[in-house]
């Protein structure tokens, strides 16, 4: 699929015979690709085998130990993605609203109290995070993509502890942002649904 809105242009990810180092062990290495607009890239590998590590780089949280990895756009790295870990990373006290307000400040963006109901919390908005069901929480952390706009995704395991209707959701969040000319690079056990425009498997 090649996008055709917004983020058109904007962004592309170059990736050149990459390795990846964790406690001076090589994870893998000679892992090359390239995502231009509108590229959903998956990611799949045993436990242990890099994927998380790989988005880590990718958002420039790690350094390869190898490789190059280009990431060009107009703006800087951190104001071009969104980096939604395995962990959710959630205030237990805060409230669903509180957490969108907070984001929204953070990546410079709007509160919409819509985009909660998007994300299947209407109703919750006043909950604290500690009382929420593990899919309410994934439901809240991935409610920052909607937030402010940013062309690359990178998303850790986006789908873990998703009923149906989260998986269809994660599905139809991944190709609108596609439509807009967004990148996704998300690290999965299962497919998500939308075909990749690429699948790379990390340390096999
Ligand atoms: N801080 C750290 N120090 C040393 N080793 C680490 C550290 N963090 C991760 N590792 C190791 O790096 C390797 C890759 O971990 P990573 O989390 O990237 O794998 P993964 O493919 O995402 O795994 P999973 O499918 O289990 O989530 C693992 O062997 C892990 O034990």
């Amino acid at each position: 699929m090649s996008g055709s809105g917004p983020f058109q242009d904007k962004l592309t990810l170059r990736v050149e015979s990459l390795a990846l180092s964790r406690g001076g062990r090589v994870l893998f290495e000679g892992l090359s690709f390239a995502a231009d607009p509108g590229s959903y890239v998956e990611v799949r590998g045993a436990n242990g085998a890099g994927k998380t590590s790989l988005l880590r780089t990718i958002a420039g949280f790690l350094k390869p130990f190898a490789g190059t990895l280009v990431l060009q756009g107009p703006e800087d790295r951190q104001t071009s993605l969104h980096y939604v870990a395995h962990a959710n990373a959630l205030k237990p006290n805060a409230s669903v609203a509180s957490h969108a307000r907070y984001w929204a400040g953070l990546f410079g963006g709007a509160f919409d109290a819509d985009l909660l109901a998007r994300v299947g919390l209407s109703g919750l908005e006043q909950r604290e995070a500690r009382t929420l069901s593990q899919g309410q929480a994934r439901r809240l952390a991935l409610s920052r993509l909607l937030i402010a706009p940013r062309p690359l995704w990178l998303l850790d395991e986006p789908a873990a502890a998703l009923d149906a209707s989260g998986h269809a959701l994660v599905s139809e969040l991944i190709e609108a942002h596609r439509a807009r000319g967004g990148i996704v690079v998300a690290a999965v056990h299962e497919p998500l649904g939308p075909a990749p425009s690429q699948t790379l498997t990390v340390g096999a």
